[in-house]
């Protein structure tokens, strides 16, 4: 693999324009959308807009002249398209956390007498932790099942089935059709969290017939560090849904002001305090960017950079590990490695511009997102990895270090 051969396929990628949508710093190889998306240009006048504009001039009359009142819909509704959902199954709040929480909470309220939730180890930590803390209040017990196992631990006391669809650190992926039934079967519900699969690998929770989905903001769909997160009920769960973060935002009648609460209609339950109105207007630039480039465009070319940086790689670095699935198709929009140095060499490559991750211990990650990351991107990373082990730049004292957030 040669750089002639990176610039001949920038030439041929339908989606070479839209890295000119965003705000990427000259001389920067950013392989880590996966964690933080770019900048969308539109997004900084998009919020000077909404500042200036819709707060500052409209004030409070924005709430219903800006109709920031229903933007967690509006913007829901847009990211439904990408995860195989009707415009009115999703809603954007919150964190993924929160979410989680509602969602959990939901589903042991549909489940009377059973308590378990079923997860597997070395998920995404929040996850895991926001079974613990349910667990701690008595309301839930928390299983863990290796991805080989989880179909025998489907008992009769599981509630919920929760897993990650694009692991973040191994970047597999966990066939939704195939356990989604599963679990049905055995008389619980599924809850997948998206956050490394919206935006960047198509997911379709109609055909996989999910109860509940979360996902992640501020990767693969821009929307900005700490964006608002995204949710999903199947439709067939709005009339019976009942979350435990009853705030006054999910009311029927938020302005009515009564003293019980009335959940309103269908997603929209799952609001509890006032939207953050600039998150979410940041969002939606990054949204509407990734929804006009499509999913499967993005998905074809997240599958053919991380096929380009696994054989570069491979060619110039023979022995290191490959933690991915080899199959494109088995695994999400990254690539990671094991090596004993993972963090020093991760440093060693943000030293020069390169901005992959470190996942502890020994991980080292890539993400490709398909609306900026260009082949030649990718083959001067494979590159940089390659000079930096075998000549051992990595190990300079300035690399050992762990950054605080890696
Ligand atoms: C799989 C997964 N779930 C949840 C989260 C956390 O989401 P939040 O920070 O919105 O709670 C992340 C990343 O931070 C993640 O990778
Ligand atoms: N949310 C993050 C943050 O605030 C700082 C650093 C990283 C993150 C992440 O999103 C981590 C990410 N979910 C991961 O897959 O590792």
């Amino acid at each position: 693999m040669t750089l002639e051969d990176a610039r001949r396929l920038d030439a041929a990628d339908p989606l070479r324009d839209y890295r000119e949508r965003f705000d990427l710093p000259e001389g920067v190889v950013y392989l880590d959308g996966n964690s933080l998306g770019a900048l969308p240009k539109d997004t900084p006048a998009r919020l000077e807009q909404v500042v200036r504009g819709e707060w500052g001039n409209g004030l409070i009359r924005s709430w219903n002249d800006a109709d920031w009142i229903t933007l967690p819909q509006r913007v829901g509704a847009k990211i439904a398209p990408l995860i195989g959902a009707e415009a009115d199954e999703v809603i954007v709040c919150d964190s993924v956390s929160v979410n989680l929480f509602k969602l959990i909470g939901a589903a042991l309220n549909m489940r009377p007498g059973r308590k378990v939730i079923l997860s597997e180890p070395g998920n995404f930590p929040t996850d895991l932790y926001m079974i613990a803390g349910l667990e701690a209040q008595g309301l839930a017990e928390r299983r863990l099942a290796a991805p080989g196992d989880l179909e025998a631990a489907l008992d009769g006391d599981v509630a919920l089935l929760m897993l990650t669809h694009v692991h973040y650190k191994a970047g597999r992926t966990h066939d939704m059709v195939r356990l989604t039934r599963a679990a049905q079967d055995a008389g619980a519900l599924v809850l997948w969290d998206l956050s490394h699969s919206g935006g960047a690998v198509p997911v379709d929770l109609a055909a996989c017939n999910a109860d509940f989905a979360v996902g992640c903001g501020y990767k693969y769909l821009n929307g900005g560090p700490g964006a608002p997160a995204y949710a999903y009920v199947a439709k067939r769960h709005h009339a019976a849904l009942s979350q435990p973060l009853t705030g006054w935002m999910g009311h029927a009648a938020p302005f009515a002001f009564t003293d019980d609460y009335a959940p309103a209609p269908g997603a929209s339950r799952l609001l509890a305090g006032t939207p953050g109105i600039l998150g979410i207007a940041a969002l939606e630039v990054g949204v509407d960017l990734i929804a006009e480039i499509g999913i499967n465009r993005l998905a074809a070319k997240s599958r053919a950079l991380s096929e380009f940086f696994r054989k570069c790689a491979a060619e110039k670095l023979p022995d290191l590990e490959l933690v991915s699935p080899l199959d494109p198709l088995a695994r999400g929009s990254q690539l990671s490695f094991r090596h004993t140095q993972a963090n020093a060499i991760c440093q060693a490559l943000i030293a020069r511009g390169i901005i992959g991750d470190f996942r502890d211990p020994d991980i080292l990650r890539f993400g490709f997102a398909p609306a900026y990351v260009s082949f030649e991107d990718v083959f001067l990373a494979a590159e940089g990895l390659a000079d930096i082990i075998s000549t051992r730049a990595w190990d300079k004292p300035e690399f050992q270090q762990r950054a605080a957030v890696t």
